[in-house]
């Protein structure tokens, strides 16, 4: 059941998501010593980290991780550690605690049980975790058909290793480390940001028939374990 937003500008979907994203973290905060808050990489979810780092939430009472990386060092064009340092760990935010999934292993794969040992003392079940799609139907880095996409699908780790097929989508950084279908529905609260009609009508193909293997996003779109919300502006 996916429960949609839909707003007139990016800026409506931006000041009303900024608002639900600071309600659900104070309100867990209220509740627990520490929340947690999963974050995706991508270009769209930049404008809103911007505009949450400035807040005056209790940061450091915040765990924050990353739901997906390329398997590329920090620092790196393609980093979505760095991405994420640089937009939401500014300001008020730069006091919150940060869990990468890049570690010293050659490969994704190699380091998948050092990246699980790390993400399994995050704060569970995750407080909130903010969800891309690609034009694909790609959701974190559960690409289409890609190698290690069953094993995401079905393991009840939280964490993946994935190599996708090099797409227009993935670009050339094709292994990637990822939250599981498991490790995305370990949380109270799914939004799923989407702009522009391309991915709308990705989506809306989605949520048709098909199988999960040609498009993620169906996995997360047909559990019923965890609401999903859709914000989502032209
Ligand atoms: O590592 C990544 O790229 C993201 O985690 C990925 O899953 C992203 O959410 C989608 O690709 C949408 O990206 P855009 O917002 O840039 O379209």
């Amino acid at each position: 059941m996916l429960d949609e937003k839909i707003f007139d500008s990016r800026e409506a979907l931006l000041a009303a998501l900024q608002e639900d994203c600071v309600a659900v973290l104070d309100e867990a905060l209220k509740e627990r010593d520490q929340a947690s808050f999963l974050v995706s990489g991508g270009s769209s979810p930049a404008p809103l980290y911007q505009r949450l780092s400035q807040i005056a939430l209790d940061w450091k009472r915040i765990q924050v991780a990353l739901v997906d990386e390329r398997w590329v060092e920090p620092g790196h064009a393609k980093s979505n550690e760095t991405f994420v340092q640089k937009n939401l760990l500014q300001h008020a935010a730069g006091q919150a605690p940060f869990l990468g999934m890049k570690n010293s292993a050659e490969t994704a794969a190699e380091g998948l049980a050092a990246c699980e040992q790390a993400y399994q003392k995050l704060a569970q079940p995750f407080d909130l975790t903010i969800l891309g799609m690609g034009p694909d139907g790609h959701t974190a880095s559960l690409f289409p058909n890609a190698e290690g996409l069953e094993e995401a699908l079905t393991t009840d780790s939280l964490c993946s290793a994935i190599t996708a097929h090099q797409s227009e989508v993935t670009g050339e950084y094709t292994e990637r480390m990822t939250l599981s279908l498991a490790g995305i529905v370990n949380s109270c609260r799914l939004v799923l940001l989407i702009t522009g009609d391309e991915k709308l009508q990705a989506l809306r193909a989605a949520q048709g028939e098909g199988p999960v293997g040609d498009m993620p996003i169906r996995a997360v779109l047909r559990q019923n374990k965890v609401p999903v919300t859709l914000y989502w502006a032209p």
